[in-house]
This record gives structure tokens, sequence and C-alpha cells, in this order.
């Protein structure tokens, strides 16, 4: 089977975009990570299909696979590239387009100058929503990786995300504590793992290691997750400007109960086929 894709990224964070509307396409957890491999494959974090509705008043729905195979609730960076795609082929004309995930509904929003604003929906700190076991009901828990201990902020953006505070971002300590957090036990359906280096009340560094994937120039979902821990902990304000290695994400959020707000580029790179 020919697969026409258009290669897309977030502050590059990067995808593979196919239109499942105009002609239905199914993959399994083989050809995903086939496709995804950077010397077999095209090479990209997730691959994203955009699908007809199910549910009314839908404008899309929206499925996201890690590079692993393994099929996800919520990608961040890849909301965006959805919205630039949808308009650029022409599948729609709105600028405000509802999507169903797996983790529920989005709204994606469209400005004049291409950045796109996404609806996160609200975040959760309920161990159970991640899933996260534990025997306590706390706002920081410790967490054994390796020989050391650290503390992590435990949160749900439709996906879960553990989140660190630590003073500064290393290379050596995102690579080995994210791979050993990524799949602790106490995360049954794993978690990516953000590293937050606060530097003011509206401004964090932040580095994710992500579930199924590794670590990635940006990760929109763990941009929330970090915003609303520190928000949380009082150690950061409503608006805040999330500094990724791929450059910036405007993060938004009013507190328990509120959805979180999400602003940044996508950007196309090219469009392709490849045979399945
Ligand atoms: N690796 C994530 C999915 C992609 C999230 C990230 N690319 C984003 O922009 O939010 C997970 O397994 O939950």
């Amino acid at each position: 089977m020919l697969l026409k894709f258009t290669k897309m990224h977030g502050l590059g964070n990067d995808f593979v975009v196919v239109d499942a509307v105009s002609r239905k396409v199914f993959f399994n957890k083989q050809q995903i990570e086939k496709l995804s491999d950077r010397n077999w494959g095209i090479g990209f974090d997730q691959l994203l299909v955009v699908e007809p509705p199910t549910l009314p008043d839908m404008d899309f729905r929206y499925r996201i696979y890690n590079s692993d195979g393994s099929e996800v609730e919520h990608c961040g960076n890849g909301a965006r590239c959805f919205a630039k795609f949808v308009l650029d082929r022409g599948l729609t004309d709105k600028r405000i387009i509802n999507v169903e995930t797996k983790r529920g509904v989005i709204q994606l929003r469209v400005m004049d100058d291409g950045l796109v604003t996404v609806d996160m929906g609200s975040p959760s700190f309920e161990p159970k929503d991640l899933p996260f076991t534990t025997d306590s009901s706390s706002s920081l828990y410790s967490i054994n990786a390796g020989d050391n201990k650290y503390f992590i902020t435990p949160v749900s953006v439709g996906n879960p995300h553990a989140v660190i505070k630590v003073d500064a971002l290393l290379d050596e300590e995102v690579a080995t504590v994210g791979a050993l957090i990524e799949c602790h036990e106490r995360f049954p359906r794993n978690v990516n793992v953000g590293f937050m280096q606060v530097l003011n009340s509206a401004e964090i560094n932040l580095r994710v290691y992500e579930r199924g994937v590794g670590e990635t120039q940006a990760c929109g979902t763990g941009a929330c997750a970090a915003v609303v821990a520190g928000i949380k902990h009082g150690w950061l304000s409503p608006k805040v400007t999330v500094h990724l290695r791929g450059g910036d994400l405007h993060i938004e959020w009013q507190g328990q109960g509120e959805p979180v707000l999400m602003t940044g580029p996508a950007a196309k790179v090219f469009e392709g086929q490849i045979y399945l």
C-alpha cells in the first residue's frame, strides 16, 4: 500500500501526519516501529492519524502513536501540527477546531500569525488518573531510581507525567534518571519524565524524557504538566514561558478545575509517500 504523509514538527518534536479522513488507514505496532526508525524508515517521535469524528459536535478524531508503537492519550505539540495539517489540506476551514482524543476532547484555535492555542483540558494530580501507585496522598512523592531518591509531582494532562524540580539540567541525569523513572514499577502504564528548572515565577527551563520515545526536543503536555505542578507548589504564576531545547511554549493555567492553555508554533517540513 502506498502511504502519503506529511512530515511536521512542533519545536523540533517531530511527527508524521496521515490523513485517514479521505481514506481509511490502519497501522500495526511493527509498521509504526519501522516507519519511526530514523535509519530504516521515515523517522519521527510520534505518528498522528487524522480520522473522522465518532462523537457529535466534533470535527475530527486524533490518534497518537509513540515511535515504539504504543497508542497514547494526548500530544500537545502534535495538536498544533494537527490544526495546521487539517487547514492546509482543506479538511476544514474552521479556525476553532474541536477534536476528540483517547483522553477526551480538546479545542484548537488557529491565530492569524500561525500560532496555535490548544485547550488541553483540566489537569489532575490524582495518582489514580496517571496511574501512579502510592499508599499516601501528597503533593510531592519520593521515588527511588538507581541509587538515588527523587521527589516527583505526578500530573495527568490526559497522559501521565512525573515532574522533577532540579537546580540544573544535566544531560546525564535526563538520560539515566528519565529512563529509570519512565518504566518505574509505580507507573503501571509508564510515564513521561519532566526535569524543570525554575528561573523565576514566569519562566522555566524544561527537558522531557518522553514515554515510548526518550528525550525529545520539546513536549507540549510535558510543558503543561511542569507549569501546573509549579503553580500547585507556589513556585510559578498563572502565565509561564517554558524554554525547551527546541524553543518556547506559552502556558496558562488559572487553577484547579480550569483548563490548561498552551500556545506555540507548528511547522510543515515536507510531503512524502512510502510503501507500507
Ligand atoms: N510521549 C507521550 C506522547 C507525546 C507527548 C508529547 N510529544 C507532547 O507534545 O505532548 C506519552 O507517551 O504520553
